[in-house]
């Protein structure tokens, strides 16, 4: 699909969330709780460094895939918001981090 955002993905799991464990991954994977969706994500993120290190580009992107996927899932077994992830993150860039750094009295 072109142009898809976390947002929409994190839509199509609500949805999915919702069906039964034996037609849809997500509902099986939610059901079965925070400790299987987390040891999910913990699995596919080595895959991902085991792609980045191997200098692999083609299944970084697959695993990063998988990584962002799980990411959402366990945002939703863990009754945590995606918009508080992005929250988080939007006020991050609200000052950069040379900015940041200046407000310390850290210069160089
Ligand atoms: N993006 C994904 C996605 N990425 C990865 N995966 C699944 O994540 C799993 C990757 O883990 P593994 O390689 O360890 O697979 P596995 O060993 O078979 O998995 P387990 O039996 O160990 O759980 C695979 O089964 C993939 O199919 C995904 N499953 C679903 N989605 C999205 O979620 C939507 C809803 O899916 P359902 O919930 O199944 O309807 C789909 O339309 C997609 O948009």
């Amino acid at each position: 699909m072109m142009g898809l955002t976390l947002e929409d993905l994190d839509d199509r799991l609500a949805q999915r969330a919702a069906a039964s464990p034996e037609e849809s991954y997500t509902a099986r994977l939610i059901s079965r709780g925070v400790e299987t969706c987390a040891q999910k994500l913990g699995e596919e993120a080595v895959e991902a460094v085991i792609a980045a290190v191997g200098r692999n580009e083609g299944e970084l992107v697959k695993e990063a895939a998988d990584v962002l996927y799980h990411l959402l899932v366990l945002l939703r077994a863990a009754d945590v918001p995606l918009e508080a992830v992005m929250e988080e993150l939007g006020q991050r860039t609200a000052q950069s981090g040379l900015a940041e750094k200046a407000s310390r009295g850290v210069t160089g």
